[in-house]
């Protein structure tokens, strides 16, 4: 068996990464909100644009709490968000669906996502995804070190110095791989399979303008910041 060791500077960065993940508190008002009241195509829209923009802000918060992040390149940070915010929301919205909940209340909430007036050709592929982020059982650390791992993605668009990205995606790359060993004991391919829902979910996130395009409301309206961030309009 495995012995695990963290050095000081991994449970620095565990801790630091953990304290600014938890910090997002959108997910939960979603929940809320779809749970409280069944909202027409148009409410439920609306509501995604102001939670997709609320997220972008979270994210820009949360990546400044991310050793090192700061020390890249101006553009580059841009970049990084740019390119990862969209994983990131479906990331956070997979978690907030697979939450535990009261009795009946996953039940509501996948309903109402499915009638949320998104079209029908996407519900498959995102339940798919939110499915299979479920099975996983991540613990909250692990959810915290994935979506740092998803903005410290050196091949995005427009990145000028990936090696100073991939630096950083190492250490993180190497705690959670440690986290995986902690916290599933019984899964040595756990990591891998972690690793390979980004796949997916870069997969997912390439539908991610078509799926806001083609809901079933009359008029699409976007905010200033998703027009930058998430390419619509
Ligand atoms: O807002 C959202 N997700 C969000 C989460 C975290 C942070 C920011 C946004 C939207 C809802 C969907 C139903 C109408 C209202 C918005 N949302 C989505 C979703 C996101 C983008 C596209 Cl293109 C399609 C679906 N999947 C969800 C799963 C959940 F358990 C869930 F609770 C909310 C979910």
């Amino acid at each position: 068996k495995e012995k695990i060791e963290f050095t000081t500077e991994q449970q620095a960065l565990m801790r630091v990464i953990t304290d600014a993940y938890n910090k997002h508190q959108i997910p939960q008002d979603v929940t809320k909100k779809l749970l409280q009241d069944q909202y027409s195509t148009e409410e439920n829209f609306l509501l995604l644009t102001e939670m997709a923009t609320s997220q972008v802000q979270v994210l820009v918060e949360f990546t400044k709490n991310i050793p090192g992040f700061l020390s890249l390149d101006r553009e580059d940070q841009i970049a990084l968000l740019k390119g990862s915010a969209v994983e990131a929301m479906f990331l956070r919205s997979a978690q907030a669906l697979n939450k535990k909940m009261p009795i009946g209340h996953t039940e509501v909430l996948e309903e109402r996502i499915h009638k949320s007036g998104i079209s029908e050709e996407f519900i498959k592929p995102m339940f798919n995804f939110y499915k299979s982020i479920g099975e996983l059982h991540m613990v909250l650390e692990e959810q915290a070190l994935l979506t740092t791992i998803t903005i410290l993605t050196p091949d995005r668009p427009y990145v000028k110095d990936q090696p100073a990205v991939e630096r950083l995606q190492e250490n993180v790359l190497d705690l959670l791989r440690k986290m995986c060993v902690l916290h599933h004991p019984q899964e040595p391919q756990y990591f891998a399979r972690l690793l390979g829902r980004l796949t997916e979910l870069r997969t997912l996130s390439h539908y991610h303008a078509e799926m806001l395009a083609s809901w079933k409301v009359n008029n699409h309206k976007f905010t200033p910041l998703l027009c930058e961030i998430w390419d619509v309009q």
